[in-house]
């Protein structure tokens, strides 16, 4: 096991490239099985999910072709369903939650799909109702084997209908949408997800031969089609990852440039950062960030404390909720952060406040930050990281603080953020790889 060493309290400086959207890959990849024809994708992130579900696809039988770092083929000629029975499948399909969007289109093209319960981040329930009852509505049967923590769908005749998804669940969404390209008839779907991820999708999806319409709404109208064909498609660059960034900038007073950010595709990321007093500019299409020593935080219009929340796209992504609570320890004013979608998202704040930082977790759902404005900086201590978002915080957390901090448990960073390390240190942090399982608790 891997563990990351940071010497904190040093300012960063330069450019920095986000990478391809996680996200947006784990669905674009899954589409592949939608056609026999090549699909070529660029700007693929190389991290531990999308790697893991490139090679899922590769045992189901997907010749894959990497022609250069980030740009690979897809041809889904030949798949072989008996894969499905055996364990590889069971512990490489579970391994990770993007696994879970190859069962929309194996089932709108086979007609039968499986999927063993998928992983991902242990940040609550994570419930996938929304996916199966979509397939139930398109015709498909599906049972699950609670034993063996496994789902089997299977459909004769898929036929397209109204659905109106009990909640906007992305996964979800993107499942559905897979499979009803391929049904009978007119499917529409009601409150869609409708985030860039899903957005990118359905465009993909209509170069392949699909007639979605709707895109970027909540509400799909899809026009079943008998076959689709291949296609090209680019990656957006990760808002998770710039986010992040902005956020990093922030903590550590670094002057700091994001390149080619997509800026009209970030909806109200931009704002709330500004909310936590932070300055950018946008400068072409890069994101710069000056060095700030203070940042204020704003109060609601008649005074009161801002809450910062999430809530399904065109709102703030529960996703960036722990980079902005990380960021808030060191601005002057409070905030309270209100993790609305997952119920086990905030507990890491143990850790900001054993080095320093002050923050009432008032409940599972919701904490109170109040910024410290950097009268002091946090404490370097030695932590694990319980879910991708709160690594990533805890490791601004580790670089804007003074002395040496150990992060354990880095795979879960690195399941969603490339080469992070060497990326930091070119833009000059102390941050090294070292051995080390971490403690046991
Ligand atoms: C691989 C992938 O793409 N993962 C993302 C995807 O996960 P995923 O698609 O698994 O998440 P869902 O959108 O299904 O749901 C996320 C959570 O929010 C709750 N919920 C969802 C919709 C809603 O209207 N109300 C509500 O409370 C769900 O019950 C669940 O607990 O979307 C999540 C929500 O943006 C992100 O955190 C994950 O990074
Ligand atoms: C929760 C996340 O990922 P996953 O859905 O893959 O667990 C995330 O990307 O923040």
């Amino acid at each position: 096991m891997n563990a990351f060493e940071i010497i904190g309290g040093k300012k960063l400086k330069g450019e920095i490239q986000p990478q391809g959207a996680k996200n947006e890959a784990l669905q674009i990849i899954s589409a592949v099985l939608l056609t026999e024809e090549k699909i070529t994708i660029s700007n693929i992130p190389d991290i531990k999910d999308v790697n893991k579900l490139i090679e899922l696809l590769g045992d189901l039988g997907v010749a894959v072709e990497r022609l250069s770092k980030d740009t690979y083929t897809f041809e889904a000629k030949y798949i072989d369903l008996e894969f499905f029975k055996s364990d590889t499948f069971k512990s490489k399909g579970g391994s990770l939650r993007g696994s879970i969007m190859i069962v929309g289109p194996l089932l709108g093209r086979f007609g039968k799909a499986a999927i063993p319960k998928p992983g991902g981040d242990k940040i609550g329930r994570r419930r996938l109702d929304t996916h199966f009852l979509g397939f139930e509505k398109l015709g498909a049967k599906f049972v699950y084997d609670a034993k063996e923590s496994f789902f089997n769908v299977d459909a004769t005749n898929l036929q397209g209908t109204y659905i109106l998804l009990d909640e906007a669940s992305v996964t979800g969404t993107a499942n559905i949408v897979m499979t009803a390209v391929l049904a009978k008839g007119i499917t529409t779907i009601y409150n869609a997800a409708c985030e860039p991820y899903l957005q990118q999708l359905c465009k993909m999806l209509n170069r392949m031969g699909a007639k979605i319409s709707g895109i970027g709404s909540n509400l799909l109208t899809i026009e079943g089609v008998t076959k689709l064909g291949g296609t090209e498609h680019r990656m957006l660059p990760d808002m998770i990852e710039i986010g992040s960034f902005i956020g990093l900038a922030a903590m550590t007073e670094s002057e700091i440039t994001i390149k080619n950010v997509c800026y009209s595709e970030l909806g109200m990321i931009p704002d709330v950062f500004r909310k936590l007093g932070i300055n950018f500019e946008l400068r072409g299409d890069d994101i710069y960030i000056p060095s700030q020593k203070h940042y204020i935080i704003d109060t609601f219009i008649d005074g009161s404390i801002l809450t910062i929340a999430d809530s399904p796209w065109p709102g703030f992504t529960p996703d960036l909720l722990s980079i902005v609570l990380v960021i808030a320890t060191q601005a002057k004013g409070s905030v309270l952060i209100h993790q609305k979608m997952f119920e086990s998202r905030l507990f890491f704040v143990d850790k900001l406040i054993d080095m320093g930082a002050q923050i009432i977790l008032c409940d599972p759902h919701r904490a109170t930050v109040n910024g410290i404005d950097k009268q002091y900086k946090l404490r370097g201590i030695s932590m694990t990281s319980p879910d991708i978002r709160a690594g990533v915080s805890l490791l601004i957390a580790a670089l804007s603080a003074e002395g040496t901090s150990t992060i354990y448990n880095i795979e879960q960073i690195e399941r969603g953020y490339q080469d992070i390390d060497t990326r930091l240190r070119a833009l000059g942090a102390q941050i090294k790889r070292v051995d080390g399982n971490g403690p046991s608790h």
